[in-house]
Protein backbone atom coordinates (compact mmCIF):
# COMPACT_ATOMS: atom_id res chain seq x y z
CA UNK A 1 0.00 0.00 0.00
CA UNK A 2 1.17 3.27 -0.98
CA UNK A 3 2.05 6.01 1.75
CA UNK A 4 2.97 8.64 -0.26
CA UNK A 5 1.77 11.88 1.24
CA UNK A 6 0.21 14.79 -1.11
CA UNK A 7 2.06 18.16 -1.32
CA UNK A 8 0.32 21.48 -1.32
CA UNK A 9 -0.03 22.75 -4.91
CA UNK A 10 -1.66 26.30 -4.81
CA UNK A 11 -4.92 27.86 -6.93
CA UNK A 12 -7.34 27.07 -4.53
CA UNK A 13 -10.51 29.34 -3.71
CA UNK A 14 -10.92 30.95 -0.48
CA UNK A 15 -7.62 30.31 1.28
CA UNK A 16 -7.89 26.75 1.25
CA UNK A 17 -5.03 25.21 -0.96
CA UNK A 18 -6.42 22.79 -3.55
CA UNK A 19 -4.56 19.61 -2.10
CA UNK A 20 -4.01 20.87 1.49
CA UNK A 21 -1.04 18.36 2.84
CA UNK A 22 -3.09 15.03 4.25
CA UNK A 23 -2.53 12.83 6.04
CA UNK A 24 -2.17 9.00 4.43
CA UNK A 25 -4.41 7.98 7.78
CA UNK A 26 -7.14 10.87 6.77
CA UNK A 27 -7.16 10.25 3.47
CA UNK A 28 -8.33 6.80 4.27
CA UNK A 29 -11.10 8.21 6.28
CA UNK A 30 -12.20 10.65 3.75
CA UNK A 31 -14.74 7.97 2.06
CA UNK A 32 -15.78 6.85 5.36
CA UNK A 33 -17.10 10.06 5.80
CA UNK A 34 -18.59 10.43 2.75
CA UNK A 35 -20.61 7.62 2.93
CA UNK A 36 -21.75 8.62 5.97
CA UNK A 37 -22.22 12.20 4.86
CA UNK A 38 -24.63 10.43 1.98
CA UNK A 39 -26.41 8.23 4.06
CA UNK A 40 -27.00 11.36 6.28
CA UNK A 41 -28.59 13.53 3.25
CA UNK A 42 -30.78 10.45 1.98
CA UNK A 43 -32.26 10.88 5.19
CA UNK A 44 -32.92 14.60 4.92
CA UNK A 45 -30.44 15.94 7.57
CA UNK A 46 -28.50 19.31 6.40
CA UNK A 47 -26.56 19.95 9.19
CA UNK A 48 -24.72 17.35 11.33
CA UNK A 49 -22.55 17.29 14.56
CA UNK A 50 -19.32 16.47 14.68
CA UNK A 51 -20.26 13.34 17.21
CA UNK A 52 -22.74 12.52 15.12
CA UNK A 53 -21.07 12.56 11.94
CA UNK A 54 -18.24 10.85 14.06
CA UNK A 55 -20.67 8.25 15.30
CA UNK A 56 -22.20 7.17 11.73
CA UNK A 57 -18.69 7.01 10.26
CA UNK A 58 -17.11 4.69 13.29
CA UNK A 59 -14.25 7.12 14.28
CA UNK A 60 -13.86 9.32 17.57
CA UNK A 61 -15.08 12.98 17.23
CA UNK A 62 -11.40 14.19 17.85
CA UNK A 63 -10.12 12.31 15.55
CA UNK A 64 -12.84 13.54 12.91
CA UNK A 65 -12.21 17.33 13.29
CA UNK A 66 -8.81 16.79 13.06
CA UNK A 67 -9.44 15.36 9.44
CA UNK A 68 -11.95 18.15 8.64
CA UNK A 69 -9.43 20.93 9.54
CA UNK A 70 -7.58 19.76 6.82
CA UNK A 71 -9.82 20.39 4.40
CA UNK A 72 -10.74 23.74 5.80
CA UNK A 73 -13.61 22.70 7.35
CA UNK A 74 -14.41 23.47 10.99
CA UNK A 75 -18.08 23.11 11.52
CA UNK A 76 -20.17 26.28 13.04
CA UNK A 77 -20.68 26.09 16.77
CA UNK A 78 -24.06 25.17 17.89
CA UNK A 79 -24.84 24.10 14.24
CA UNK A 80 -22.59 21.59 12.98
CA UNK A 81 -21.43 20.78 9.87
CA UNK A 82 -23.13 21.64 6.39
CA UNK A 83 -24.11 18.12 4.91
CA UNK A 84 -24.18 19.46 1.59
CA UNK A 85 -21.18 21.12 1.31
CA UNK A 86 -19.10 18.70 3.10
CA UNK A 87 -20.04 16.21 0.72
CA UNK A 88 -18.50 18.51 -2.12
CA UNK A 89 -15.30 19.25 -0.01
CA UNK A 90 -14.68 16.01 -0.28
CA UNK A 91 -15.54 14.54 -3.29
CA UNK A 92 -13.50 17.53 -4.49
CA UNK A 93 -10.62 16.86 -3.07
CA UNK A 94 -11.03 12.73 -3.44
CA UNK A 95 -11.09 13.64 -6.93
CA UNK A 96 -14.52 12.32 -7.04
CA UNK A 97 -16.20 15.01 -9.75
CA UNK A 98 -13.99 13.14 -12.27
CA UNK A 99 -16.24 10.18 -12.45
CA UNK A 100 -12.59 8.39 -13.57
CA UNK A 101 -12.59 5.29 -15.71
CA UNK A 102 -11.67 2.02 -14.53
CA UNK A 103 -10.45 -1.09 -15.93
CA UNK A 104 -10.22 -4.41 -14.52
CA UNK A 105 -7.74 -7.10 -15.89
CA UNK A 106 -8.40 -10.72 -14.77
CA UNK A 107 -12.41 -11.64 -15.18
CA UNK A 108 -12.12 -15.08 -12.82
CA UNK A 109 -13.96 -15.77 -9.70
CA UNK A 110 -13.32 -12.57 -8.05
CA UNK A 111 -13.18 -10.81 -11.24
CA UNK A 112 -16.65 -11.88 -12.49
CA UNK A 113 -17.94 -10.23 -8.86
CA UNK A 114 -16.08 -7.19 -9.11
CA UNK A 115 -17.03 -6.51 -12.67
CA UNK A 116 -20.55 -7.11 -11.75
CA UNK A 117 -20.79 -4.97 -8.55
CA UNK A 118 -23.13 -1.95 -9.41
CA UNK A 119 -21.53 0.07 -6.41
CA UNK A 120 -18.70 1.46 -8.49
CA UNK A 121 -21.07 3.86 -10.12
CA UNK A 122 -22.60 5.69 -7.26
CA UNK A 123 -19.12 6.04 -5.40
CA UNK A 124 -17.85 8.04 -8.89
CA UNK A 125 -16.02 5.74 -10.66
CA UNK A 126 -16.95 4.48 -15.05
CA UNK A 127 -16.01 0.30 -14.87
CA UNK A 128 -15.37 1.03 -18.99
CA UNK A 129 -13.24 -2.14 -19.98
CA UNK A 130 -12.63 -5.49 -18.66
CA UNK A 131 -9.67 -7.94 -20.23
CA UNK A 132 -8.78 -11.42 -19.37
CA UNK A 133 -5.89 -12.96 -21.39
CA UNK A 134 -7.91 -16.01 -21.91
CA UNK A 135 -9.48 -16.62 -24.96
CA UNK A 136 -12.37 -18.33 -23.77
CA UNK A 137 -12.94 -15.10 -21.75
CA UNK A 138 -13.20 -12.94 -24.08
CA UNK A 139 -16.35 -11.77 -25.43
CA UNK A 140 -17.84 -12.85 -22.30
CA UNK A 141 -20.86 -10.31 -21.23
CA UNK A 142 -20.87 -8.68 -17.83
CA UNK A 143 -22.90 -5.82 -16.19
CA UNK A 144 -22.98 -4.47 -20.17
CA UNK A 145 -19.34 -4.79 -21.22
CA UNK A 146 -17.60 -7.17 -22.94
CA UNK A 147 -14.62 -8.76 -21.63
CA UNK A 148 -11.63 -7.79 -24.40
CA UNK A 149 -7.93 -9.55 -24.78
CA UNK A 150 -5.42 -8.03 -22.83
CA UNK A 151 -3.37 -7.66 -26.02
CA UNK A 152 -5.98 -4.61 -26.43
CA UNK A 153 -5.21 -2.90 -23.02
CA UNK A 154 -3.00 -0.41 -24.49
CA UNK A 155 -5.58 0.60 -27.47
CA UNK A 156 -8.02 0.94 -25.29
CA UNK A 157 -6.90 2.47 -22.55
CA UNK A 158 -6.02 5.39 -24.40
CA UNK A 159 -9.43 5.07 -26.47
CA UNK A 160 -11.32 5.44 -22.92
CA UNK A 161 -8.51 7.60 -20.84
CA UNK A 162 -8.26 5.09 -18.49
CA UNK A 163 -6.95 6.35 -14.91
CA UNK A 164 -7.08 3.16 -12.66
CA UNK A 165 -6.77 0.10 -13.36
CA UNK A 166 -7.48 -2.82 -11.17
CA UNK A 167 -5.70 -6.25 -10.93
CA UNK A 168 -7.83 -9.80 -10.10
CA UNK A 169 -5.06 -11.71 -11.85
CA UNK A 170 -3.09 -14.78 -10.37
CA UNK A 171 -0.28 -13.33 -8.20
CA UNK A 172 2.47 -15.16 -10.61
CA UNK A 173 1.23 -12.81 -13.74
CA UNK A 174 0.23 -9.65 -11.63
CA UNK A 175 3.50 -8.14 -12.35
CA UNK A 176 3.48 -8.20 -15.79
CA UNK A 177 -0.34 -7.12 -16.19
CA UNK A 178 0.72 -3.68 -13.78
CA UNK A 179 3.85 -3.46 -16.53
CA UNK A 180 1.31 -3.38 -19.14
CA UNK A 181 -0.94 -1.31 -17.43
CA UNK A 182 2.02 1.13 -16.96
CA UNK A 183 2.63 0.80 -20.48
CA UNK A 184 -0.85 1.37 -21.42
CA UNK A 185 -0.43 4.99 -19.06
CA UNK A 186 -2.39 3.94 -16.38
CA UNK A 187 -1.00 5.46 -12.84
CA UNK A 188 -3.22 4.22 -10.39
CA UNK A 189 -3.44 0.68 -9.89
CA UNK A 190 -5.91 -1.79 -6.88
CA UNK A 191 -3.90 -4.71 -6.89
CA UNK A 192 -5.94 -7.84 -5.37
CA UNK A 193 -3.26 -10.88 -6.32
CA UNK A 194 -1.02 -10.89 -3.33
CA UNK A 195 2.41 -9.83 -3.24
CA UNK A 196 4.21 -6.77 -3.84
CA UNK A 197 4.20 -5.03 -7.74
CA UNK A 198 7.54 -2.80 -8.68
CA UNK A 199 5.99 0.33 -10.64
CA UNK A 200 7.09 3.51 -11.45
CA UNK A 201 7.57 6.10 -9.03
CA UNK A 202 4.53 8.19 -10.44
CA UNK A 203 2.56 4.96 -10.18
CA UNK A 204 0.28 4.74 -6.69
CA UNK A 205 -0.54 1.19 -5.73
CA UNK A 206 -2.86 -0.42 -3.51
CA UNK A 207 -3.43 -3.76 -2.08
CA UNK A 208 -6.39 -5.27 -1.46
CA UNK A 209 -5.74 -8.37 0.43
CA UNK A 210 -8.73 -10.48 2.55
CA UNK A 211 -6.53 -12.59 4.05
CA UNK A 212 -4.00 -9.89 5.83
CA UNK A 213 -7.54 -8.71 7.00
CA UNK A 214 -8.27 -12.16 9.03
CA UNK A 215 -4.98 -12.10 9.93
CA UNK A 216 -4.79 -8.96 11.96
CA UNK A 217 -8.34 -9.95 13.48
CA UNK A 218 -6.42 -13.43 14.27
CA UNK A 219 -3.83 -10.97 15.87
CA UNK A 220 -6.48 -9.56 17.74
CA UNK A 221 -8.10 -12.88 18.83
CA UNK A 222 -4.66 -14.10 19.76
CA UNK A 223 -4.66 -11.11 22.02
CA UNK A 224 -8.11 -10.71 23.65
CA UNK A 225 -7.33 -14.46 24.95
CA UNK A 226 -4.05 -13.92 26.44
CA UNK A 227 -5.39 -11.29 28.23
CA UNK A 228 -8.08 -13.15 29.66
CA UNK A 229 -5.67 -15.76 30.33
CA UNK A 230 -3.71 -13.07 32.63
CA UNK A 231 -3.99 -13.62 36.23
CA UNK A 232 -6.93 -12.00 37.93
CA UNK A 233 -8.35 -12.37 34.41
CA UNK A 234 -7.77 -8.76 33.08
CA UNK A 235 -10.44 -7.23 30.40
CA UNK A 236 -10.42 -8.37 26.86
CA UNK A 237 -11.70 -4.85 25.86
CA UNK A 238 -8.70 -2.43 24.78
CA UNK A 239 -8.67 0.55 26.99
CA UNK A 240 -9.04 3.09 24.61
CA UNK A 241 -9.61 3.92 20.47
CA UNK A 242 -11.48 2.67 17.80
CA UNK A 243 -12.93 -0.82 18.80
CA UNK A 244 -14.65 -1.02 15.15
CA UNK A 245 -11.12 -0.30 12.94
CA UNK A 246 -8.77 -2.05 14.70
CA UNK A 247 -5.26 -0.56 13.53
CA UNK A 248 -6.76 2.36 11.95
N1 LIG B 1 -7.64 -9.49 -2.29
C1 LIG B 1 -8.40 -10.43 -1.84
O1 LIG B 1 -8.93 -10.33 -0.78
C2 LIG B 1 -8.58 -11.61 -2.72
C3 LIG B 1 -9.64 -12.48 -2.54
C4 LIG B 1 -9.74 -13.52 -3.43
C5 LIG B 1 -8.80 -13.68 -4.44
N2 LIG B 1 -7.77 -12.82 -4.53
C6 LIG B 1 -6.75 -12.89 -5.56
O2 LIG B 1 -7.36 -12.40 -6.75
C7 LIG B 1 -6.78 -13.03 -7.86
C8 LIG B 1 -7.85 -13.69 -8.70
O3 LIG B 1 -8.46 -14.72 -7.94
P1 LIG B 1 -9.58 -15.58 -8.63
O4 LIG B 1 -10.08 -16.52 -7.63
O5 LIG B 1 -10.58 -14.67 -9.30
O6 LIG B 1 -8.73 -16.37 -9.76
P2 LIG B 1 -9.26 -17.01 -11.10
O7 LIG B 1 -8.25 -18.04 -11.48
O8 LIG B 1 -10.69 -17.43 -10.97
O9 LIG B 1 -9.22 -15.80 -12.14
C9 LIG B 1 -8.05 -15.24 -12.64
C10 LIG B 1 -8.33 -14.69 -14.02
O10 LIG B 1 -7.16 -13.99 -14.45
C11 LIG B 1 -6.97 -14.33 -15.82
N3 LIG B 1 -5.57 -14.11 -16.14
C12 LIG B 1 -4.50 -14.88 -15.84
N4 LIG B 1 -3.38 -14.32 -16.29
C13 LIG B 1 -3.73 -13.17 -16.88
C14 LIG B 1 -3.00 -12.15 -17.55
N5 LIG B 1 -1.68 -12.18 -17.67
N6 LIG B 1 -3.70 -11.11 -18.05
C15 LIG B 1 -5.04 -11.05 -17.93
N7 LIG B 1 -5.78 -12.00 -17.33
C16 LIG B 1 -5.13 -13.05 -16.80
C17 LIG B 1 -7.43 -15.75 -15.94
O11 LIG B 1 -7.72 -16.11 -17.28
C18 LIG B 1 -8.66 -15.74 -15.06
O12 LIG B 1 -9.81 -15.39 -15.77
C19 LIG B 1 -5.74 -14.00 -7.29
O13 LIG B 1 -4.49 -13.37 -7.29
C20 LIG B 1 -6.22 -14.24 -5.88
O14 LIG B 1 -5.17 -14.61 -5.02
C21 LIG B 1 -7.66 -11.78 -3.71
Amino acid sequence: MSQQRHGSTPGAADGVPAFPDLPEATIARLPEYLRALHHLAETGAETVSSEGLAAAAGVNSAKLRKDLSHLGSYGTRGVGYDVALLVDQIEYILGLDKNRAVCLVGVGNLGHALAGYAGFASRGFRVVALFDADPKKVGEQINGLTVQHTDDLERVAAEESIAIGVIATPPGTAQAVADALVAAGVTSILNFAPGVLSVPSNVDVRKVDLAIELQILSFHEHRKASLTALPGGRSAQPASGDQEVVGS
